[in-house]
């Protein structure tokens, strides 16, 4: 069985794309940002000249944040991610990605792969991040 799943108060996906699907015990979570439900940016703040100061510590924390929401959306956590494909749009943000990955998980954690690439859907965003969890649909020895 698959499930489309669309969360209600979350950050609409900018396509025909649900913000995970789930296929029988596992969960597959979209390409997810830092953007906010108003659209905004976390990470991404405008001075009163209009220059954007992004920041890659303060998006890697709200990308993992709303792949959280998504994962409870789904009946999951982010205890039960099995593994993550992060994108950057440039290495040199690799630090600061790192130390706030960290937080999150260590080696108990996600499988991962870390790549760059060369454009995300907004030009303020630093950071995506692809992820699969798996939640059992039904609990092993009930
Ligand atoms: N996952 C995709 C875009 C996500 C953008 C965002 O969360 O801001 C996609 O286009 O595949």
């Amino acid at each position: 069985m698959t499930e489309g799943i669309v969360v209600r108060g979350k950050a609409v996906p900018r396509g025909r794309f649900p913000h995970a699907k789930r296929a029988g015990d596992l969960i597959y979570v979209s390409g997810t940002s830092s953007r906010r439900p108003d659209n905004t940016i976390a990470g991404a703040e405008a001075d009163e000249f209009g220059t954007v100061a992004l920041d890659i510590a303060e998006q890697t924390r709200a990308v993992i944040e709303n792949i959280g929401d998504v994962l409870k959306a789904a009946g999951a956590d982010l205890s039960d991610l099995v593994q993550i494909t992060a994108y950057l749009v440039n290495m040199n943000d690799f630090g600061g990605y790192n130390r706030v990955y960290a937080e999150y998980f260590d080696e108990t954690g996600p499988a991962r792969t870390t790549v760059a690439v060369h454009q995300l859907p907004h030009p303020h965003l630093l950071i995506e991040i692809q992820a699969v969890a798996y939640r059992p649909l039904r609990e092993e020895n009930p």
